[in-house]
């Protein structure tokens, strides 16, 4: 259960004031590393949403929608039999016709659901209410229905789930997957949705191992089997994987471009934030002629992150090699930059009750994965900038500020990816808040 949220969320919205990220990061700079709360704005504002597209109904599912979608004709759009049975003129007996043909009075022709109904026909005669002898004659049975005969019996009526011209799908509908099936039904190939930004991975470090148990000074992979699934889970689409060495030839490669397939809207790096000789993260940007907007926040774990923008407009985002200062990283600066290029809004904090004290760090807000205990938000332990048992169980993660928290009062708490929101029940979801 959602611990007591004493204040609602505050989603972050696009605000006029703060588009000129050029300002924002030039006035960034002249101080110390910014905040993690202008980390996070700045990360949103640097960013302009991607433009629409058009993609089959099957690659719309789970996308929003840019342009709706209307009916061109009636739905369905002819009148048909809702029953096996017989189309008929009249209250009976019937003579049987062929199908397909033009009903007089009197007359019946054998029909399926679905079908077309013929001209003339004034209702649909269930299989089991009739009684047919012979290829000619059909009669009502004695014990059929009462009514089974009036007009419009066991017809759909063209026309009847909506008329030419309505308006199906309105713009800004997240695809789920009935809403596909109703375009399909509606005779739509394509649809117009807002595209996804596409993000690639590189995974740096020789010391890095993918399978087994690592021997003493290997580490073993913490982001390539779960990375590509929380890049889906904030609203991107991943876009290739590159696995590299500590060499700055390497990292020039990578950042350069050198993966398979289409160019990515934004690559994530791993490791190679510090500044020692094997970090080489500033060097290749600075190298491709692509700019930092922000070099380190002033957070824990996870400091020394870093943004940046290549000419191509392609975003690079620095993450630490620490898995949960890489993860604390991700949150603060991929899930507003993935929103911003997405064109949502992503989820401010909620307020819990501390149910600790949570002592202060001088001039940074730290980062805690939480659990919920009767309503009260708890620090996970567990939870050093290398380690991943704390947030593999928490319920979202705290935001402690500079002064720190007494227990009993509120602390700005966020989701991750993958648990609920913390907010009441009236808010808009994640990928909710689309802006026309
Ligand atoms: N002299 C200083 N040293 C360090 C500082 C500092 O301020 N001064 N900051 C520390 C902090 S905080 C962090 S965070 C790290 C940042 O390191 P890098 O981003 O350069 O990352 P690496 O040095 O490449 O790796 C750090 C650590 O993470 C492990 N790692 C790397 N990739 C993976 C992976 N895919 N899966 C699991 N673990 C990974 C790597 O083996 C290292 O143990 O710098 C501190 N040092
Ligand atoms: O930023 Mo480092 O965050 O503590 O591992």
């Amino acid at each position: 259960m959602l611990a007591q949220e004493v204040a609602a969320n505050t989603p972050l919205f696009r605000t006029p004031e703060l588009t000129d990220t050029r300002e924002l990061t030039d006035s960034l700079q002249r101080k110390h590393a910014p905040t993690w709360a202008e980390a996070r704005q700045l990360a949103y504002h640097c960013a302009a949403p991607l433009p629409s597209s058009t993609v089959t109904l099957a690659e719309a599912i789970g996308c929003t929608l840019t342009s709706e979608v209307i009916a061109h004709q009636g739905l369905p759009h002819y009148a048909s039999s809702a029953m096996d049975g017989w189309a008929i003129n009249g209250g009976g007996p019937w003579t049987i016709t062929e199908s397909g043909r033009p009903l007089s009075a009197g007359g019946a022709s054998v029909i399926a659901t679905g079908g077309l109904l013929p001209s003339g026909a004034t209702a649909v005669l269930r299989k089991e209410s009739g009684q047919a002898s012979g290829d000619v004659h059909l009669s009502l049975k004695h014990d059929a229905k009462p009514g089974e005969t009036l007009p419009g019996r066991h017809i759909r009526p063209a026309g009847e789930e909506a008329t030419a011209g309505d308006v199906l799908i309105p713009a800004g509908t997240l695809l789920n997957p009935a809403h596909i099936a109703l375009a399909a039904v509606a005779g739509h190939d394509h649809l117009q949705i807002q595209r996804k930004p596409r993000v690639a991975v590189v995974l740096t470090g020789s010391e890095v191992v993918t399978s087994g148990e690592p021997a003493p000074g290997q580490v073993r992979d913490a982001f390539g089997p779960q990375l590509d699934a929380v890049i889906s889970q904030l609203g991107g689409v991943p876009g290739g994987r590159l696995r590299i060495g500590d060499s700055y030839d390497e990292w020039l490669t990578a950042l350069a471009g050198a993966h398979e397939g289409q160019r990515p809207d934004v690559t994530i790096t791993t490791g190679g934030t510090g500044k020692s000789g094997t970090d080489h993260f500033r060097d290749a940007v600075a190298a491709l002629g692509g700019r930092l907007l922000l070099d380190g926040i002033a957070m824990r774990p996870g400091h020394p992150a870093v943004l940046a923008e290549l000419p191509d407009g392609r975003f690079i985002i620095g993450l630490p090699g620490n898995p949960l200062a890489a993860m604390m990283a991700l949150m603060t600066l991929g899930e507003p930059l993935l929103a911003a290029l997405g064109n949502h809004c992503f989820q401010g904090s909620g307020h819990v009750i501390s149910g600790a004290d949570l002592e202060p760090t001088p001039g940074k807000t730290r980062l805690v994965p939480c659990t919920f205990v009767h309503e009260l938000a708890f620090p996970a332990s567990h939870t050093g900038p290398g380690m991943m048992r704390g947030l593999a169980w928490a319920d979202g993660y705290m935001a402690v500020p500079p002064e720190g928290v007494a227990a009993g009062a509120p602390v700005p708490v966020l989701p991750l990816p993958w648990t609920a929101p913390i907010s009441s029940p009236n808010q808009r979801g994640r990928h909710s808040g689309w802006h026309a």
